[in-house]
């Protein structure tokens, strides 16, 4: 019980510092933490709620299948599929989803080549990656309605215990091994994403 109450506090603590950000408009956006290995169980926030407000009801524990364990009044959000695939995959410990402008742009630009990679700079660090000629490359996959599908094209991608994943015209989701690596990684692909556009802006 003690695992639960601070990992809540610690996906709260995350949602209020990506609320200030204001990347949960209209609702969008999905969170969660692993709580348990064996059986696996995380919190996630219940669906369709807005994030930018501290409640009791901002998250539930599921379980591998995204199933609710004890609240079972709560509905667990419309994504949660998503961090399943990630948890059953990988060792990590805390997977975040947002929509931000940025991303969904970048997502349109690079969604036909399937990836945007990049290069030479000094954020792919946040995803270790420290040699000169190192290159990020985040996949992009189509923005299936159906969520079953989406996940399965989510999981192919899924490589590593940490990553990034864009879905076209949708959004981003990424995970580490805490708290704080994932929302290290979400910030520096923000910043990539801005700079790729704000760099074309400039070329034009
Ligand atoms: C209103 S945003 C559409 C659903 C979505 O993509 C999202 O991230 C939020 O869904 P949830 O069920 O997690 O609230
Ligand atoms: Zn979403």
């Amino acid at each position: 019980m003690i695992a639960l109450n601070e990992k809540w506090l610690e996906l709260a603590d995350v949602k209020d510092e990506l609320a200030v950000r204001d990347w949960f408009m209209g609702t969008s956006g999905n969170l969660a933490i692993k709580v348990t290995d064996e059986p696996l169980e995380f919190l996630v926030t219940a669906s369709g709620k807005d994030k930018k407000k501290r409640t009791d009801e901002d998250f539930l524990l599921v379980d591998e299948n995204g199933q609710p364990t004890i609240e079972k009044f709560l509905t667990p959000s419309a994504e949660t599929l998503l961090h399943c695939a990630i948890y059953r995959k990988t060792q990590a410990g805390c997977s975040l989803h947002v929509h931000t402008v940025a991303n969904n742009v970048i997502s349109e630009l690079y969604g036909d080549a399937g990836k945007i990679d990049f290069q030479g700079q000094e954020l792919i660090k946040a995803f270790g990656l420290w040699e000169e000629d190192a290159v990020l490359t985040i996949p992009i996959i189509a923005n299936h309605a159906d969520i079953p599908t989406l996940t399965r094209e989510f999981e192919a991608t899924i490589s590593a215990d940490k990553g990034a994943v864009l879905i076209r015209n949708h959004g981003i989701t990424v995970w580490g091994k805490n708290s704080f690596e994932a929302k290290k990684l979400l910030e520096a692909c923000e910043f990539l994403f801005q700079y790729q556009l704000a760099l074309q802006l400039q070329l034009k």
